[in-house]
């Protein structure tokens, strides 16, 4: 793909900042602070403090991802698998709370403009001859799970199914 490809699909893009606070919960085996989702979006980077508490789902389990202080957070998330035909996985992830500290984390979440037209590269769709997901603007994605659907582990295969029933001539 074109170097370029992304970097002008995203340079008027309306990217997403969210703080997350989780307070200390002393039933922190029973409750989780964000359950298992992938991130709708595109592409997030995020921080969290010295408490911990990210995981990921990998290779049927959940890792803890260390945290440290010199370091970002990089993931792929739901439109991004779009954008990539679903050759790059939106990750797989939650926060679990800890027992004795408040934790925080810092999330910048990259989107494009809102009524930007999520589809793979021509090139890319040639070679492998065949689209996975229907056009979308991120509009409708961002309204889908806003209004209608809480982010979780089947997220955009749940929103194509909403799309193509309340719009059904985009595919
Ligand atoms: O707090 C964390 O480490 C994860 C937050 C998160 O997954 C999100 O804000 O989408
Ligand atoms: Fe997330």
């Amino acid at each position: 793909v074109d170097r370029l490809h992304y970097r002008k699909f995203f340079e008027d893009g309306s990217s997403i900042m969210r703080c997350n606070y989780y307070p200390p919960c002393n039933n922190s085996t029973l409750t989780l602070g964000t359950g298992p989702h992938c991130d709708p979006t595109s592409i997030t980077i995020l921080h969290q403090d010295q408490v911990g508490g990210l995981q990921v789902f990998s290779n049927n389990k959940w890792l803890a991802i260390r945290p440290r202080p010199d370091a970002l957070v990089v993931s792929i998330g739901d439109t991004f698998m779009a954008l990539s035909n679903g050759r790059y996985k939106s990750c797989l992830h939650r926060a679990v709370v800890n027992r004795d500290s408040e934790r925080r984390s810092l999330v910048f979440f990259v989107s494009p403009k809102e009524e930007k037209v999520v589809r793979p590269p021509q090139d890319l769709v040639s070679r492998e001859g065949q689209r996975i997901y229907p056009d979308f603007t991120w509009s409708d994605l961002l309204e889908f799970t806003q209004k209608h659907y809480r982010a979780d582990v089947a997220t955009l295969q749940s929103f194509i199914q909403w799309l193509l029933s309340s719009k059904p001539s985009t595919f």
